[in-house]
């Protein structure tokens, strides 16, 4: 039996889900449907998970909150009397979302993972109502009465090991699950959302706790591709990608699959499948443990922007013992990860993602790293994309980087840093925010245009 997650994109409207029913009754097996909040319908759309943010942040600075909720309770409106549903199911999503705004302001971040998660939750309510409508004997379950246990993380949640446990009860169900993805709750009742894109992650926890035959993720594209379809034309589809290459290369910007849905599958030795709700006949993108064949050295280029360098500089660093480690621990005190830490012999950068920075941070950093580590030169530079190549068949296949760095030189652009990941399945590129796309499609020329299978 399948785990099927339908994306924002597949039940934005109640076209989309229309196309979802009709993919879920054509293969009895799709047993457990995962479903996100409705997202966007066209380009300048908002997500709904996105007025519910702004519905949490009006909430929050006391203001007036009709307005927001109202184009909140508008999406689902208009989804529900395109489906042919009565009023009931409108009241009930109504109702709760009232009462989600009536919750306790005090806790800011309970309160706002309360309102985010009523996205997927509402939807999944009303989709499960449809399904039963049209024949289609549905259940809705609630991540609370499943037992999908979290750790006490606002806006980051991860699962705790009895989550799957609990879950695998649900397989005593008759009916088609649907179960909304994005939350959880700790082991004492606290609601706590996932990472953005986070339904990935529900659905994968819940294919490994039911041991599903496959995971299937739909969204809006045919397959992954080689490189972001919305910045290089018509990129090559890719049949097949490992669990490694897939994780680095959602971690580095390929917003299509969460990087942190592929450990629960990857553990139980769930096949993933990424398909079309437009376009279901499309074979999509198969996730495997292993790959067969002869492939390209490298299988994908993502490029991710908002990153930030710390610089430091202090003559015979090389001889400091601990200077790596003082600098590293005072990031930790101001709660910063990061993320590449290339060093020289009087010189160390530290690479992070640059929404962890905010004017005081920063000050202090700096200071600190002056005084407490005699540093010389200490700046944070800002505005850099990291370009990250992936391939299991890169470590084996000299030259690659000498032929990146000659592709990124050909348009230009100065390459701030250069890491081999530990892994040896990725090679990152620093570089300017500006230069981004520009990298991104002289690279895919060449790692892909020019080349042939050999
Ligand atoms: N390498 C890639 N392959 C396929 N899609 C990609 C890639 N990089 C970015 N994307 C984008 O990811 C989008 C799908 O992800 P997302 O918007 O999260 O969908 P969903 O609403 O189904 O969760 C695609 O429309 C595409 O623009
Ligand atoms: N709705 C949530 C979770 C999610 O996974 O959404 P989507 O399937 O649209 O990426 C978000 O926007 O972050």
């Amino acid at each position: 039996m399948k785990v099927s997650k339908f994306g924002g994109t597949s039940v934005a409207s109640a076209e989309q889900i229309k196309k979802v029913a009709s993919i879920v009754q054509s293969d009895p097996t799709r047993k457990f449907i995962v479903v996100s909040a409705p997202g966007k319908r066209f380009d300048s759309d908002k997500k709904v998970t996105d007025l519910l943010i702004d519905l949490a942040t009006v909430a929050l600075n006391n203001m007036e909150v009709e307005t927001q909720l109202q184009l909140v309770l508008d999406r689902y409106k208009e989804i529900a009397k395109g489906l042919g549903l009565e009023q009931p199911i409108c009241d009930v999503i109504e109702e709760d979302l009232r009462q989600r705004v009536l919750i306790d302001k005090s806790d800011k971040e309970f309160f706002i993972d309360n309102i985010k998660a009523s996205g997927e939750d509402n939807n999944a309510k009303l989709i499960s109502t449809y399904f039963t409508s049209i024949g289609l004997p549905a259940q809705y379950v609630s991540p609370k009465t499943a037992g999908l246990v979290v750790n006490n993380y606002p806006e980051r949640a991860l699962a705790l090991p009895e989550a799957y446990e609990n879950l695998s009860k649900l397989n005593d169900i008759n009916e088609i699950v649907v179960f909304p993805g994005f939350f959880g709750f700790t082991a004492d009742g606290l609601l706590r959302t996932f990472d953005r894109g986070g339904s990935d992650i529900t659905g994968s926890i819940l294919a490994a706790a039911v041991h599903a035959s496959l995971y299937e993720n739909f969204t809006d594209v045919d397959s992954v591709f080689c490189a972001n379809p919305r910045v290089v034309n018509d990129p090559m589809e890719i049949e097949e990608i490992t669990y490694r290459e897939m994780r680095e290369l959602s971690y580095a910007g390929f917003s299509v699959f969460h990087d942190e849905a592929l450990m629960p599958v990857y553990k139980a030795g769930i096949p993933v499948c990424i398909k079309n709700t437009n376009n279901p006949s499309a074979t999509g993108t198969k996730i495997v443990s292993i790959r067969k064949g002869k492939h390209r050295p490298i299988t994908g280029i993502s490029a991710d922007s908002g990153f930030s360098i710390l610089y430091v500089s202090k003559y015979l660093m090389n001889r400091e013992i601990g200077f790596g480690r003082k600098l590293l621990q005072i990031l930790e005190e101001e709660n910063i990860s990061y993320e590449h830490t290339p060093s020289g012999l009087d010189d160390i950068s530290v690479i992070f993602r640059s929404h962890q920075l905010t004017t005081e941070n920063e000050t202090r950093i700096i200071k600190r790293v002056k005084e407490e580590l005699h540093a010389e030169d200490v700046h944070f530079r800002h505005e850099f994309s990291m370009i990250v190549l992936v391939g299991e068949g890169m470590n084996n296949n000299t030259g690659l980087a000498a032929r990146a760095a000659t592709a990124i030189s050909r348009t230009g652009a100065n390459i701030e840093m250069i890491n081999q990941g530990s892994s040896e399945v990725s090679l990152s590129f620093g570089v300017h925010r500006s230069n981004e796309n520009k990298i991104l499609q002289e690279l895919y020329k060449e790692f892909f245009a020019a080349v042939t299978v050999g």
